[in-house]
């Protein structure tokens, strides 16, 4: 069975959101998707993302409620490849910058409502919408 992924709505400074261009493979190069990766064995969603993104990011997160899926009971979003996805609003320290490293070539803080206008992976623009027109959860 494929791994579940699990990626984060990162809220930045004035209404912004975290938008991760995509290093890798060559065909996705440069396309915006949310930062995250594979759940692994045992980890629960919160625990993968915060690994994600302190491996990905160099950031400390902290991470809040889900954005479901309103189409889909079990609230996943479906991805590239047959994968599903679980999406999580998430917050990092005031004024920390996320690094690039091998996994992106360049990070973008997008007004969120916005959001839609970039160039997101296929899959992800549905998300991008429905962001664009949430307001954040508070994130403890
Ligand atoms: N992280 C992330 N992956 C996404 C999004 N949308 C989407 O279709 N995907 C797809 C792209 C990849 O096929 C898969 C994620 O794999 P990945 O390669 O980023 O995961 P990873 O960091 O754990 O993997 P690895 O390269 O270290 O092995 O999910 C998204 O918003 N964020």
């Amino acid at each position: 069975m494929s791994r579940l992924i699990v990626a984060a709505i990162i809220t930045g400074p004035a209404d912004t959101v975290l938008a991760s261009a995509r290093a890798y493979p060559p065909d996705l190069a440069g396309r915006y998707e949310f930062p995250g990766g594979k759940v692994e064995p045992g980890e629960d969603a919160a625990t993968a993302l915060r690994r994600e993104l302190a491996e990905e990011l160099c950031v400390c997160a902290q991470i809040g409620p889900e954005l479901a899926n309103p189409d889909r009971a079990d609230g996943l979003w479906p991805i590239l490849e047959g994968r599903d996805m679980r999406v999580l609003w998430a917050r990092i320290p005031e004024g920390a910058e996320p690094a690039v490293t091998a996994a992106h070539l360049h990070h973008v803080w997008q007004p969120r409502t916005h959001l839609a206008d970039l160039d997101w992976l296929a899959p992800d623009l549905p998300i991008a919408r429905l962001i664009a027109r949430k307001s954040p959860p508070n994130v403890p």
